[in-house]
């Protein structure tokens, strides 16, 4: 049922720019997380560091017992085989048809007949819900169909974890309605770990089971959705209902003048917790708690409106 990433001070610098520094979070098995954060804070270092891809200077990554930060190249090998990666233009190669961008990585990494390896793409296209597109080639779809076929290809391996970078990049809100929604059933179908970066907040609000934010070349909170979603931390808050009140500027932090300038400014009430988006066949994901319970078991106190059937997005400001 998917495999926990425990991350234990990791730092990353490029030459002397440090990424992020003393990042630690557990990303739980078979559970959902966004991480969010501003342009530039290394949302994407951070993926390519936990498949191995960068090395972190210092701390770990364990999957399994093993160290990715520190283990060996065949090590990385096998572990890499645990995960499925959606990126963010789908990274399909242009001149192949989906089908065959989609049975690529079993073509590469199994010995699978091409009988075996029909029914395991087909299976995937079907999830996804391409049936019928297998003959296409990357340029002739939408960009919300080439998402659909990278995620096919992510899957076709049956990853015990999936990132998501930006999945929902260049989509448009409906689409992206429907990508979350498949994100959500993929994960109650497969049962495998799911980290998604992503900038939209209505994604953020609704669809994980946790939340970080990384700000400032470090970790700002990661968490149960309801603890970021009711927290007052300044820039917690202000990231997570898009205000423009708050210590984040337009380049990153705000300088002094500015928030004295703002001192003085109410910041609007934090608007109600939505409810979390549900599997479209209605069972809960294994994974999911009941609305609510980790502010009642953590006697917070949620905005008032949380937690309502149809209620409607009330973020910005
Ligand atoms: N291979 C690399 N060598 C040097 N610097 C890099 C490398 N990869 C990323 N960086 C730098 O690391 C920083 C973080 O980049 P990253 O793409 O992870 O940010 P991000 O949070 O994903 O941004 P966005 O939200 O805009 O996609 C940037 O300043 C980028 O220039």
């Amino acid at each position: 049922m998917g495999v926990e990433i425990e991350v234990e001070g990791l730092t990353k610098s490029f030459g002397k720019q440090l990424i992020w520094g003393d990042v630690s979070l557990t990303v739980p098995a078979g559970e959902i997380c966004v991480m969010l954060g501003p342009s530039g804070t290394g949302k994407s270092v951070f993926l390519k560091t936990l498949i191995g891809l960068l090395k972190p200077d210092r701390g770990s990554i364990m999957i399994e017992g093993t160290d990715i930060a520190s283990c060996s190249e065949r090590d990385l090998y096998e572990i890499r085989k645990l995960f499925g990666v959606l990126f963010q233009d789908g990274a399909m190669f242009g001149s192949m048809t989906l089908y065959d961008n989609v049975a690529f990585p079993l073509r590469e990494h199994t010995r699978k007949s091409e009988s075996e390896i029909r029914d395991i793409v087909m299976e995937k296209m079907d999830l996804v819900g391409l049936i019928g597109a297998e003959g296409k080639l990357p340029g002739e779809i939408s960009g919300g169909m080439r998402k659909r076929a990278g995620l096919a290809r992510a899957l076709v391996l049956d990853p015990e974890i999936v990132l998501f970078d930006e999945p929902d990049s260049g989509l448009d809100p409906v689409r992206t309605a429907f990508l979350n929604q498949l994100i959500i059933d993929l994960n109650a179908q497969i049962d495998a770990t799911f980290l998604i970066v992503t900038h939209d907040i209505n994604t953020a609000r609704t669809v994980p089971d946790n939340i970080g934010l990384l700000y400032h070349k470090h970790l700002a909170m990661f968490g149960p959705r309801e603890m970021l979603l009711s927290s007052e931390e300044p820039v917690v808050r202000q990231f997570l209902n898009a205000q423009r009140v708050g210590p984040i500027g337009m380049s990153e932090e705000k300088d002094a003048d500015e928030l004295e300038a703002e001192k003085d400014q109410e910041l609007p009430p934090l608007p109600p917790i939505p409810m979390q988006q549900e599997p479209s066949n209605g069972i809960p994901r294994r994974s999911q708690r009941a609305p609510g319970e980790w502010c009642r078991e953590n006697g917070v106190t949620p905005p008032p409106g949380s937690f309502e059937p149809n209620m409607t997005m009330a973020v910005g400001g």
